[in-house]
């Protein structure tokens, strides 16, 4: 404190000094001291002037009374400036003149931790990243996997990108070492670095938003698999569900937009599947299973497969289809279903038609061996199965006839909803003209096809196949016309040809129920080939109408 400092306190504590006694007395040492000072100061001054050096009793007496000085200062310091206070400037002081720290702090994420295992937060690191580029970025890596939509970007080694969250400011940078002992191995590993002071934020805030963002980035980016029983073809570069079951990418186009269905209906539809998917908390706070079992049913053609494919394409679930007539024993069915992935759908097609199941119901004399599948045991078994193992599973049943199922099948609480998919209607028809041929409401054509579809039954795979005959928009609506009138004109003929026959008790049976009584090796050889069609049935177009009435059923 130089001689004008002291000056100034003095002044002010004189201000005071009148109604405080104390500082009466602070005021009086503190302008000796301050005397003292000045004189000290003037001695000073004069001793660095050779002729002028001070003699060793001047020198004693002017450190003592600088020394005196210093005590009262502090003295002053103690009684007047609060503890707290007198800390934080001192702690001031000293980060002001200490050595010079480093404020960042380094994260690094490693692609493998303790061996072999693969870092969860390199791989959200890699997707994050690619979807935080900037461009300032010089060198990319861009790569395709077969059949996937996107590129997909990465940084190559050395860059940097600059991210930001929640105003902290961090910098990745992706480095690729070559391990010294082994030359041969590449060591990649991320770097995340940001101010020391930040650390909580990014630990606690910042890596759980990388995780979450790479988890939806990845979500978008994923192509659906459709899995069936045995490695036919993989080109996912691995089994998927560990060698049991083999995959393919599900490239079906059918999505709600392309589907003819009730509008109602599919509305339903949409939402319960976002029901489904929201309700993680509600499913675990009722102690009930992550799972959803809708059943399909309706004429062939009228596109249950395509809806299965639709379902997927919208939640991004992957298929495993499920053909019964292939497995035996439960502990088969157990091995397929332990190796199915979460977020994903479980197809039966054609459930009515599975032999042994079939046979159970309607031939009273077969016995079911213990070891074979039934379609009770089947329910149960997934029922309970699903219980313990996987989230977000659906399980959808496919049939042509409602009625011939098993009512275990259809009992309250086993099927979340049955969805009857039936024969094409008008606002179908629409749907499906303005698909294939941008033909709009006010078509003068479309009055027409209204009035026949009235009374004609097609389904939406009939009409898709009259679509596709030309490629002009009047000349397949004039097909359409020819094919509905034909269709009615067969209707009307089988309509005449039954009124002339015998009463109908004695009538002969019709198709539909011959195939029902000849059983045995007939049912069973249809069954077979309906069965290996079912894996074919997301891609085919097929026409075999019967009567069916809409219908929806939800629980
Ligand atoms: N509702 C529909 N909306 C749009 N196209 C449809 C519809 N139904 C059928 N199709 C067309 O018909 C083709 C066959 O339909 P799909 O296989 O989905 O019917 P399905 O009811 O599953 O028949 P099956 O019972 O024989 O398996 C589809 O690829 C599609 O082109």
């Amino acid at each position: 404190m130089n001689p004008e400092e002291s000056c100034f306190i003095l002044q002010t504590i004189t201000k005071t000094r009148a109604s405080n006694p104390e500082a009466r007395t602070l005021a009086s040492t503190l302008k000796s001291s301050t005397e003292s000072m000045a004189s000290f100061s003037s001695k000073a001054s004069n001793m660095f002037s050779l002729s002028n050096l001070p003699s060793a009793s001047t020198m004693f007496s002017t450190y003592a009374s600088l020394a005196t000085s210093t005590m009262l200062i502090r003295s002053m310091v103690n009684d007047f400036i609060p503890h707290q206070l007198q800390s934080y400037i001192l702690s001031a002081l000293r980060s002001l003149f200490a050595p010079r720290q480093a404020s960042q702090l380094t994260l690094i994420v490693e692609e493998y931790f303790s061996g072999m295992n693969r870092n969860q937060v390199y791989e959200a690191a890699e997707m994050y990243v690619s979807a935080i580029v900037s461009p300032s970025v010089e060198r990319l890596k861009v790569c395709k996997a077969p059949r996937e939509k996107n590129f997909t970007f990465t940084i190559d080694k050395g860059e940097e990108v600059v991210d930001c969250f929640e105003g902290v400011q961090l910098k990745w940078r992706f480095v690729c070492s070559v391990d010294e002992k082994s030359s041969s191995t590449e060591q990649r590993y991320f770097e995340i670095s940001f101010n020391k002071r930040d650390k909580e934020k990014v630990l606690g805030s910042y890596l759980p938003h990388v995780l979450n963002k790479s988890k939806d980035l990845r979500e978008e980016n994923k192509v659906v698999n459709l899995y069936t029983l045995g490695c036919f073809y993989d080109d996912m570069g691995g089994g998927g569900g560990g060698g049991v079951w083999g995959s393919i990418n599900l490239d079906h186009p059918a999505t709600f937009d392309t589907l003819a269905m009730d509008p109602e209906l599919k509305k339903a539809l949409i939402d319960d599947l976002d029901r489904f998917v929201k309700r993680k908390d509600f499913y675990k706070k009722v102690g009930k299973a992550w799972k959803r079992g809708y059943l399909l049913y309706g004429p062939p053609g009228t596109g249950k497969s395509s809806l299965i494919a639709a379902m997927a394409n919208y939640l991004k679930f992957d298929i495993y289809d499920l053909e019964l007539s292939q497995l035996r024993y439960d502990s088969e069915l157990r091995r397929l279903l332990v190796a199915t992935a979460n977020r994903s759908i479980l197809v039966i097609e054609d459930i009515d038609c599975s032999v042994q199941l079939h046979d159970r119901q309607f031939d009273g004399t077969y016995e079911v061996p213990n070891d074979q599948l039934t379609l009770s045991g089947v329910l149960n078994f997934i029922d309970g199965l699903w219980s313990s193992c996987g989230d977000e599973r659906i399980i959808v049943f496919t049939s042509n006839h409602k009625d011939r199922l098993d009512p275990a099948l259809l009992r309250p609480g086993r099927m979340d909803m049955h969805i009857h998919m039936s024969y094409c209607t008008m606002e179908g028809f629409k749907l499906l003209a303005f698909n294939y041929h941008g033909v709009k409401e006010d078509h003068p054509l479309l009055g027409e096809i209204e009035g026949l579809m009235e009374n004609t039954e097609v389904t939406p795979a009939e009409v898709a196949e009259e679509l596709m005959k030309s490629d002009q928009a009047d000349t397949a609506l004039n097909g359409v016309i020819d094919f509905l009138r034909r269709k009615k004109m067969e209707e009307e003929k089988i309509k005449a040809d039954e009124k002339g026959k015998e009463p109908a008790d004695c009538q002969e049976p019709n198709k539909e129920q011959k195939s029902e009584n000849e059983g045995g090796k007939k049912q069973e050889k249809t069954n077979k080939r309906r069965n290996t069609k079912s894996r074919k049935s997301y891609s085919r177009n097929r026409r075999r109408p019967t009567k069916a009435n809409p219908e929806i059923f939800s629980q």
